[in-house]
């Protein structure tokens, strides 16, 4: 990888972020060898010890310093904690208690990775960042300064879903070592370097606040409010322990099963209404209350710095991991419309609908409100101009 400028590596300082991780550990083996003066930055950005997030984050401390030792670049350590909070975990918040469903991890990269810590990395005098993510870049042709960001080679391990909100300045200023390979070749690598995070597992739950129970976990922010489980005639089939523990489409949880009358199809969420504080609920996984036509969501994200058009297809994905759906997208005044092919299961208002051209991602926004083949489309509440990042 040579970078995106006229620089040769020799003369380009990269700080990668180093996670402890095996992804973040190859990255920063990768650039080393490939010339560039690397240098580690490891961030913890969550205060509380209560026990065991601190024991995880002491761990990957000593994980990412032993890489840093083996492969002999100085690690640096910076706490974001405050930014974390105000920016993003503030937000998490104040989406559920709205009884959405957000991402934090999106806001996560574009707020704290790609924000605070690039803009420290520059103090330290920073060329480049790097990090782990499986993503490229290169030059956007059309948009001098910024760059386009693409899919990851491995397609199973793609995370471009995460970095959308990312504008295309600061990919420009990011480097991604791993996007160009796919996992098992870096787990190899790892191997081969004889790196402590070689057999790591890949991290899981909300980035910087770990692997609780996340019920648990919400629950010492936000109060539950217990309610009804409802069908969508009304007839009440069980309780719930608070809107906030559920999301659109999803099996598990709900409590219910065993009810006369209704056969034994499982039961799934098909709507959270937050006035009556009512789950409701639907049988079978495809019943057509599951499945939506189009979406508005709120100011899109466009890495470019503005829509490819007013009105254009595209495709799209509505979660993590699933396949890219054809769509037609318009830009409104008022709003951004998206309306797919073919009807989506389970879209959920507080996730983010990403839009791609082939391998470009091209940003997203989190989903508004959805609507369903026989219903008509709702107003798009408030006018406001689509943000340019
Ligand atoms: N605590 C951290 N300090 C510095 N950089 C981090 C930290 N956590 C994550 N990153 C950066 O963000 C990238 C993606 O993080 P993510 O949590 O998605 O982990 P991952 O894909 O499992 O990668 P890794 O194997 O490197 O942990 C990492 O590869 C790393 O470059």
């Amino acid at each position: 990888m040579n970078p995106p400028d006229s620089r040769q590596p020799e003369a380009t300082r990269v700080i990668v972020g180093m996670s402890g991780g095996v992804d973040s550990s190859v990255a920063a083996w990768l650039l080393k060898d490939q010339g560039y003066q690397v240098e580690g930055l490891f961030m913890k950005n969550w205060d509380e010890d209560d026990g065991t997030e601190y024991c995880t984050a002491m761990t990957d401390l000593a994980d990412a310093r032993a890489v840093a030792e083996t492969i002999g670049i100085p690690l640096h350590t910076a706490s974001f904690a405050a930014e974390y909070w105000d920016r993003v975990f503030e937000h998490f918040l104040s989406e559920y208690s709205a009884g959405r469903t957000p991402n934090p991890d999106i806001l996560c990269n574009k707020e704290v990775k790609f924000r605070a810590f690039l803009d420290y990395a520059v103090t330290l005098g920073a060329d480049y960042i790097a990090t782990g993510h499986y993503t490229r870049q290169r030059p956007d042709p059309e948009n001098p300064g910024r760059a386009q960001l693409l899919k990851g080679l491995d397609n199973n391990k793609d995370q471009s879903y995460f970095l959308h909100a990312v504008s295309g300045e600061r990919i420009a200023r990011t480097l991604f070592p791993v996007g160009e390979l796919e996992k098992p070749e870096v787990r190899r690598i790892a191997g081969e370097q004889g790196f402590v995070t070689h057999d790591k597992k890949d991290s899981t739950g909300i980035c910087f606040i770990g692997e609780r129970k996340f019920s648990d976990f919400l629950k010492q922010y936000l109060p539950a409010q217990p309610g009804e489980i409802q069908t969508p005639d009304g007839q009440v089939i069980g309780r719930h322990q608070g809107l906030m523990y559920h999301t659109i489409g999803q099996r598990q949880g709900l409590g219910i099963g065993g009810l006369s009358n209704f056969g034994d199809e499982p039961w799934y969420v098909a709507e959270k209404d937050l006035g009556r504080n009512v789950l409701v609920a639907v049988q079978g996984k495809h019943h057509p209350l599951l499945f939506s036509r189009g979406l508005h969501c709120a100011p899109v994200d466009w890495i470019a710095g503005h829509p490819p058009a007013r009105s254009f297809r595209c495709r799209a994905k509505t979660r993590y991991r699933q396949p890219d759906q054809d769509c037609e997208v318009t830009v409104t005044g008022a709003g951004t419309r998206v309306v797919f092919d073919d009807t989506q299961r389970a879209v959920t208002p507080g996730q983010s609908v990403v839009f791609y051209d082939g391998e470009v991602c091209l940003g997203g926004a989190v989903i508004e409100r959805t609507w369903r083949d026989n219903e008509k489309e709702p107003d798009m509440p408030r006018a406001r101009e689509a943000q340019a990042s």
